[in-house]
């Protein structure tokens, strides 16, 4: 017999439902590797960072962190963020931290349409809808760079700069991943999205190396559009979308749209990807900490069971990342819902329907 295959996976579950929806992807990967016949297993560490961890420390996470996650084959993260920390110095010391440390700069976030879940786009009722937004995640507006001017100019007067970054060879590499990813799928089509007529400098670079790659893509059919059209293109033509790539804060807030289209912020998957496979990448749905619902055991695990799929895909396991999705399809289809999506189900509910999900695919085999 083939010597089982372990993944180490450093889990981050962090503040609010991250805690919630992580327990419950890694209940779902467990089961997958148990029914793997001895194929692979995962190998879990389980990390205590986020706003509880500074509150003790006052730091978001180990100062040696990085180094310790550099020994992990992926990170499996659920959200940060709490009232007793301001947001940017919570999500700037964990998340983006080691998004930025980690090179993590291929964002991709599918917006995924499920059986039993109703959109609130009636052309979704008859319309096949699947699209991929490819964001941005290592410059642009959420570079870091700027600062504030404190005293300098008295009360009433003060200044701050937030400067965006873009880079050719940052623009290129994300431009490139999408009409790579954009030939795996039915529909050869990218859409770049920026604001270049308002924002000339970053966004017009972006658009001039959209246009040169484009050339290396023959096959591929592509369309700019402008951030404030492409809004409202999600909900007045989606079906017209295959893959969308843009920058770091267009793409997030295009993001959250997509998954409110779909139903719920909850149903949202994300793989921060290192491409190069240089340090791990970081596998997280799509919402934040949800602090409106957190600790009443009742919000949407799926976008942290669906981004456990994705980090099956990064490990070459896609038999079994299909699997989890078709175990999700199944949940919903058969009427397992959270509240979020208009059901009654909590999210052990959830959770347990698509574990045993699961276990019937594989009784069907
Ligand atoms: N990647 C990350 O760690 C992110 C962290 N955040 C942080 O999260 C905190 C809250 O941010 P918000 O802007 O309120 O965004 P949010 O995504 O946490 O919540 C927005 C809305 O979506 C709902 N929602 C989110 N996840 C859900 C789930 N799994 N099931 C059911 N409903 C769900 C919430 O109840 C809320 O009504 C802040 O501290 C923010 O900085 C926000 C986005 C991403
Ligand atoms: C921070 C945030 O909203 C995101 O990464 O999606
Ligand atoms: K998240
Ligand atoms: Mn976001």
């Amino acid at each position: 017999m083939s010597q089982t295959q372990i993944f180490k996976i450093a889990s981050i579950p962090a503040d609010g439902v991250g805690k919630e929806v992580v327990a419950a992807g890694r209940r779902v990967l467990d089961t997958v590797a148990e029914q793997s016949g001895g194929k692979f297993s995962f190998d879990w560490t389980e990390f205590p960072w986020g706003c509880e961890y500074y509150a003790e420390h006052g730091v978001m996470m180990d100062p040696n962190g990085l180094e310790t996650l550099k020994g992990f084959d992926s990170i499996y993260f659920g959200a940060v963020g709490w009232e007793n920390v301001p947001d940017h110095i919570s999500l700037w010391g964990l998340r983006l931290n080691i998004t930025q440390n980690f090179d993590q700069w291929a964002n991709i976030r599918p917006v995924k349409f499920l059986p039993g879940v109703t959109s609130p786009l009636r052309k979704a009722d008859d319309t096949e809808l699947d699209w991929i937004v490819v964001r941005e995640n290592s410059e642009g507006e959420y570079a870091g760079l700027g600062g504030r001017n404190l005293s300098g100019r008295g009360p009433g007067n003060e200044v701050a700069l937030q400067t965006a970054l873009f880079t050719e060879k940052g623009c290129e590499r994300i431009i490139r991943f999408a009409f790579d990813l954009a030939r795996t799928r039915t529909v050869k089509k990218v859409s770049s999205v920026t604001k270049s007529n308002a924002q000339q400098y970053g966004m017009v670079l972006w658009d001039e190396v959209f246009n040169r790659v484009a050339l290396d893509y023959p096959d591929v059919r592509t369309e700019s559009v402008l951030v404030d059209a492409m809004s409202a293109k999600f909900i007045l033509n989606p079906e017209d979308l295959s893959v969308v790539v843009a920058s770091n804060l267009n793409a997030d807030i295009l993001s959250d749209l997509g998954s409110a289209l779909a139903g719920s912020l909850g149903l949202a998957a994300s793989a921060n990807l290192n491409p190069e496979r240089r340090f791990p990448s970081m596998f997280e749905p799509v919402h934040g900490t949800a602090p409106d619902i957190a600790d009443q055991g009742i919000c949407n695990p799926i976008g942290a069971i669906a981004s456990a799929a994705l980090m099956l895909d990064h490990f070459g396991l896609p038999e079994e990342a299909r699997r989890i999705e078709a175990a999700i399809e199944a949940a919903t289809g058969s009427g397992h819902l959270t509240r979020d999506i208009g059901g009654s189900s909590d999210t052990e509910a959830v959770t347990e329907a698509i574990v045993a999900a699961l276990s019937r695919n594989l009784a069907a085999v």
